[in-house]
């Protein structure tokens, strides 16, 4: 599926593994979280775009090269608060706004309940994290407002994503790329992932 990219490095899938294993204890699954959400964010921000600067080392003037744009952190809470950490620490500079949304759990149908976003999205690069993509409505809705607020680049970044989710996303946003750790076999009649990691939230805070 173009645009869809499978981040399969032997430590991810190592960790992923772990992640989805319903005996490791939320300390754990946070701690797993973090660190696979580090590692895929070099292969999710590969392409970011650099302009050349000039640098003076303790020696001489040299040329070398910084961002062009501004990065803009989105974790989608609660459980993309799990891969915030992670990211953070690879790219310390990013701003950080939130999308709080939730799933009823009837109707699988998301709702906003928080919202923290810089002004002028126009000048970030957005990186919008959620170790779950399901149906694809909580990501949908996401995008839906980081675009009507101004944002131009978008990608995504998830532990593991359903086809349905996939799908959906690419066909409403079909230049946003979509990375994931692992594409998993469908959803189950309660909308969860199969056979996924359960709810992704829930074992992070241990509700
Ligand atoms: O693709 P979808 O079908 O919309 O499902 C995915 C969403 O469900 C989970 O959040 P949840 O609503 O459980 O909230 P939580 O993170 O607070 O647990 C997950 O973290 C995604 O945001
Ligand atoms: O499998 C799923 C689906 C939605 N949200 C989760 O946390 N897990
Ligand atoms: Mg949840």
């Amino acid at each position: 599926m173009t645009g869809v990219i499978v981040i399969r490095h032997p430590l991810i899938r190592h960790n992923l593994t772990r992640l989805r294993d319903r005996r490791t204890p939320p300390q754990e699954f946070r701690r797993l979280l973090a660190e696979v959400a580090g590692l895929m964010v070099y292969e999710a921000t590969r392409s970011l775009r650099v302009r050349r600067c000039e640098v003076e080392t303790p020696l001489e003037r040299t040329v070398g090269c910084e961002l062009e744009r501004e990065v803009l952190l989105v974790p989608v809470l609660r459980a993309g608060l799990g891969m915030l950490d992670g990211i953070l620490r690879l790219i310390p500079h990013a701003r950080v706004g939130f999308l709080g949304l939730r799933r009823e759990e009837s109707t699988l149908e998301a709702a906003f309940y928080h919202e923290s976003l810089p002004a002028g999205l126009e000048r970030f690069e957005v990186l919008v994290m959620d170790p779950m993509l399901a149906t694809g409505g909580s990501a949908l809705k996401a995008l839906d407002r980081l675009t009507q607020a101004g944002a131009r680049r978008l990608r995504m970044i998830h532990l593991v994503a359903a086809p349905e989710g996939i799908r959906a996303v690419r066909s409403r946003y079909p230049r946003v790329p979509v990375f994931t750790a692992a594409i998993d076999r469908g959803l189950n009649e309660r909308g969860f992932i199969l056979p996924g990691l359960g709810d992704a939230g829930d074992r992070l805070f241990g509700t």
